[in-house]
């Protein structure tokens, strides 16, 4: 095990910041930002029922996560072109290279685009451009995640799989997303089934408001790699074993968390306790257009509120590598700079 450099707790923030980092949980829908939704209406022609930038953050205050889940498809709902889905990852890979993350796996909901009629092929071309085009000039490798949307049928999810068929180069795995409350795992048990004779790797939402046994079925009936926030997971004392025994990493979000009232305030995030129980938890946005950050934020924001240490610094950097469904030589070279940057900073290098 690394020996991590005794760095001074004031320097945390900006060790925070300088670290390099993966991001794992991020739904590319959910880092387009007001500005980009009014001037890709205004692109295509639509009119949203807000008047201006400012009306439309200003309702951004959500109680849950299905107050939160209303907006951000309407939200979506200006993107049209291919050009569209472009511009909105090319935003964000160029952000989050700027928050030193090295390698993101992105999530995206192809359903909220193709009920309205926009194509797969639309979707997916749009979003990979963007990723080809980051690792050449932004030096950020980028990946993609399709997610079925829970609250819509299985047939909807094979549906999807269907259409998606012809692009699966262009995607790493799939995921499970949207209103978690009375959408079991259990229902896309058959779609998920299949994404795994696929090939490909296996991802869910649960455990985010719903309750430990979502996780164990994401676990045992999906079979799933990761498990996307998880924090319910400390209710179950058998779980958070299994969790930790196998090494399942948690992909949690704190600013998320926040703004959805999982927790009252950042303070009572358990992300300490996930991290002292021995849990694969890694740090990430979820929507940062709309949960008030980007990883960095969420990184420094949950810190300074409760209080975490240089060593879980280091920790949650290298669960995020070691989580991700990159190769194993790319996972070493991540690790390696990472060692070198704490490394470094002791040398008041920065
Ligand atoms: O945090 C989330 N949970 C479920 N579905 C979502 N879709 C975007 N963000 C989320
Ligand atoms: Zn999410």
């Amino acid at each position: 095990m690394f020996k991590v450099p005794p760095i001074p707790t004031e320097r945390i923030p900006e060790l925070l910041r300088a670290m390099p980092k993966a991001e794992l949980h991020i739904h590319i829908e959910g880092s387009l930002e007001p500005e980009l939704i009014f001037a890709l209406a205004q692109r295509n022609g639509l009119s949203l029922p807000y008047p201006s930038v400012e009306a439309l953050r200003s309702a951004y205050a959500f109680t849950n996560l299905q107050s939160f889940l209303d907006i951000y498809y309407a939200g979506a709902s200006v993107l049209l072109h291919e050009q569209d889905f472009y511009d909105m990852a090319r935003a964000y890979l160029v952000r989050a290279a700027a928050d030193n993350v090295l390698h993101t796996e992105l999530f995206f909901d192809p359903q909220t685009h193709t009920e309205r009629g926009v194509a797969m092929e639309t979707v997916i071309n749009g979003l990979h451009r963007a990723c080809v085009d980051a690792k050449t000039d932004l030096g950020i490798s980028a990946t993609l995640i399709l997610c079925f949307l829970r609250h819509l049928s299985e047939e909807s999810a094979f549906e999807t799989l269907e259409q998606a068929q012809p692009y699966l180069d262009k995607i790493v795995g799939v995921g499970l997303d949207s209103s978690e409350v009375g959408n079991p795992p259990e229902k896309f048990a058959r779609v998920f089934a299949r994404c795994r004779e696929l090939g490909l790797h296996l991802v869910a939402h649960a455990g985010e408001e719903g309750p430990p046994a979502y996780i164990w079925s994401a676990l045992d009936v999906l079979k799933v790699e990761r498990i996307d926030h998880g924090v319910q997971a400390v209710h179950d004392a058998a779980l958070m074993q299994r969790l930790a025994q196998d090494r399942i990493a948690l992909t949690v979000c704190p600013l998320s968390n926040q703004k959805l009232c999982v927790f009252p305030n950042l303070t009572d995030h358990n992300l300490a306790r996930l991290l002292d129980a021995g849990l694969a938890a890694t740090v990430n946005s979820d929507d940062p257009a709309y949960f008030g950050g980007y990883i960095n934020d969420n990184f420094t924001q949950v810190f300074a509120a409760t209080g975490m240490t240089v060593r879980h610094a280091y920790q949650l950097a290298f669960n995020s590598f070691e989580a991700s469904f990159a190769g194993n030589a790319d996972k070493r070279v991540w690790e390696h700079k990472l060692k070198e940057r704490f490394e470094r900073f002791m040398e008041h290098d920065y």
